[in-house]
């Protein structure tokens, strides 16, 4: 991005913001602010670490000459985050700081627990992450269209919920208030017991033989895509918001039991409904989801057959574009060896129909 298009995205946020832990989140946000011109500088306790993330361009390293922030953003691992928070409150007396933990409600906790005063503290929580952390991975795109949850309290002054709502909504968040009570409930639910179930499910896979795995397709991917997380990070917000999740990881599990005690014996009274209600719940559960693709209202999806040769997937995209269909979203779908793929390909609804016909017409093969 050069200098007149960075000027264009006015910045309602005020800098200097300084960013400590300068991993994914941290850098993340660092590479979106200076998109924006806002001044960024950085810290890590990894100086490999913060040497990277300005080589990035998330910012520039921390000096003592700087002066104070208008706003500290602590980005480290949860468990440190209520450490970090209490330093950054009394190391800069005159700034806001917030923190981007998964967890809100025990680092709010002991910071009260130590008699902290927190007036200056906004706690948040953007809801967008990848499955590996580090500044490597960083991306200033990484919050847009991202519910950013922001978990303030009674004293916390307007200014101060003013400069974080700021910096959220110059990364493209979407804001959310919630309590910490209720953000870590909400997250038990949408994040936290998903990363379990797909953790366990993909650990079935270890002992699987190389044929079975070999037939894998979309739904075992979707299914296992955040397997990969990083095991570190996960102990820490699990042990954090271990209650809540335990009661998404019973009432889960029952329902494991009672499909497969149904499946077991199907001639048994009920059976045989019991399975189609917990499958069918499954289809009411999915499009309650906001903005899925596929599955709710707001865009069909077509399937088109891509041979695996140079420039397939380019034409196929400059062919939808003569065409004047709008793609909505794109996901490919492609194994290893295979000599075709699929590209999944999200349209409005009322379009779905001419697409396939005109792209078939074209020669393209869709399912
Ligand atoms: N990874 C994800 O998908 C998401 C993570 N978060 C939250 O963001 C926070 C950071 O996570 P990531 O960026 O993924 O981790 P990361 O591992 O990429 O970065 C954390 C950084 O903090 C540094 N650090 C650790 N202790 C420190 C300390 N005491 N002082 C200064 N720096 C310190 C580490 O050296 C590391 O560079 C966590 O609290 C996490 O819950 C929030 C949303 C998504
Ligand atoms: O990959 C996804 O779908 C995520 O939702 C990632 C994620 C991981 C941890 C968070 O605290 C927030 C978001």
């Amino acid at each position: 991005m050069n200098e007149t298009e960075r000027q264009s995205l006015a910045a309602r946020s005020r800098g200097p913001v300084h960013v400590i832990g300068a991993g994914l989140l941290g850098a993340s946000v660092g590479l979106g602010l200076r998109e924006r011109g806002v001044e960024v500088t950085l810290e890590d306790q990894s100086p490999t670490t913060v040497a990277l993330a300005a080589d990035y361009g998330a910012g520039r390293v921390r000096t003592a000459e700087d002066p104070q922030p208008a706003l500290v953003v602590v980005a480290t691992p949860p468990d440190v985050i209520a450490d970090a928070v209490e330093r950054a409150l009394a190391a800069y007396p005159e700034s806001v700081v917030t923190d981007v933990a998964s967890v809100k409600l025990a680092p709010y906790a002991e910071l009260l627990r130590r008699g902290v005063d927190l007036t200056r503290y906004v706690g948040s929580h953007p809801m967008a992450g990848r499955e590996r952390g580090g500044a490597i991975m960083a991306r200033a795109d990484l919050f847009v269209g991202r519910p950013w949850v922001i978990c303030r309290d009674g004293d916390t002054p307007a200014e101060a919920l003013a400069l974080v709502e700021a910096v959220a909504l110059d990364l493209g968040g979407v804001l959310t208030e919630m309590t910490p009570e209720e953000h870590d409930r909400a997250v038990g639910l949408v994040s936290h017991l998903p990363q379990v179930v797909s953790s366990l499910l993909a650990a079935r896979l270890v002992p699987a033989p190389e044929q079975s795995l070999g037939l894998a397709g979309a739904g075992l991917r979707d299914t296992t895509r955040i397997a990969s997380s990083d095991p570190a990070l996960w102990m820490q917000i699990l042990g954090a918001n271990r209650v809540p999740v335990v009661e998404f990881l019973d009432a889960f599990a029952s329902d494991v039991t009672d499909f497969a005690d149904a499946l077991r014996d199907p001639e048994q009274q009920g059976a045989r409904r019991r399975i189609a209600d917990l499958l069918a719940a499954g289809n009411g559960g999915v499009s309650r989801i906001p903005g899925k693709h596929g599955s709710s209202e707001r865009f069909a999806s077509i399937q088109v057959l891509v041979d695996d040769t140079p420039g397939q997937l380019a034409r196929l995209l400059t062919e939808l574009g003569e065409l004047g269909i709008n793609m909505e979203d794109l996901r490919l779908e492609h194994s290893p060896g295979a000599q075709i793929g699929f590209a999944e390909i999200a349209v409005l609804p009322e379009v779905a129909e001419r697409a396939v016909a005109d792209l078939v017409e074209r020669g393209w093969r869709t399912l």
